[in-house]
């Protein structure tokens, strides 16, 4: 489904990546670790088109993209480490707001998929709270449910249990596990090996060599 070959990438003169290749079969759980400082998020980051990628190809559902075609073609819909809800806004405006103002989305529109998917997630009680009253599960699915407005092909999470108690770490598991249920591609950024072996298809070491 998603295949990226011979990528490069560096800041300034530090390479993070070189002729890094990576290979994501549709429906399919990858959980991307490694030691810190060594690529993770830049990986997902690069994925959502939030950074360039240098070199190297990047091919999806069988042909070649553009390397900057990754901003426009919303393939990866990220759920933050630390949620970044927007503090001053409801949580149906933090779901509404991108897509209303990036994808020209109608507000109606925006709404009604917003409600949806606060139903599916049990978070709908909630669509006129602002993040603060939200504990840390209910934020974890309001983040999910804004990652999934703009309908990506995958879903990137960095860091999702980092935060979290472990009953909240199994919640998050669950969730995940239910959204391969549905098919949904999932990329997930962890430390966490027990927790990577419990969801994931595949585990994929970047840069793994200090480990
Ligand atoms: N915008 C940036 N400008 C310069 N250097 C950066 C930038 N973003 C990341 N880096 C550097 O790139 C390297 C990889 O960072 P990244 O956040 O992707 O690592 P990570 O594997 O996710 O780490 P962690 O597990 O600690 O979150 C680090 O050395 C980091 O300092």
């Amino acid at each position: 489904m998603l295949e990226l070959k011979n990528i490069a990438k560096k800041f300034g003169d530090k390479i993070i990546f070189d002729q890094f290749d990576l290979m994501i079969n549709g429906g399919e759980v990858v959980a991307i670790v490694g030691p810190s400082g060594g690529g993770k998020t830049t990986l997902l980051r690069m994925l959502a088109g939030l950074e360039t990628i240098d070199a190297g190809q990047v091919i999806f559902d069988g042909e070649e993209i553009g390397l900057d075609e990754l901003i426009t073609r919303n393939l990866l819909g990220f759920v933050f480490q630390d949620f970044q809800l927007f503090p001053h806004m409801t949580v149906l405006e933090n779901l509404t707001l991108s897509p209303v103002k990036t994808m020209n989305v109608s507000k109606t529109d925006a709404i009604l998929k917003a409600e949806t998917l606060l139903t599916n997630l049990e978070v709908i009680e909630q669509k006129n709270a602002y993040p603060f009253s939200l504990s840390g599960g209910q934020k974890q699915r309001v983040a999910l449910a804004r990652a999934m407005m703009i309908d990506p092909k995958i879903i990137g999470y960095d860091e999702p249990t980092s935060a979290l108690d472990p009953a909240l770490r199994d919640q998050v598991a669950k969730l995940i596990l239910e959204n391969k249920k549905l098919g949904i591609t999932q990329i997930v950024v962890t430390h966490d090996m027990a927790f990577a072996e419990k969801i994931a298809d595949t585990i994929i070491k970047v840069n793994a060599k200090e480990l």
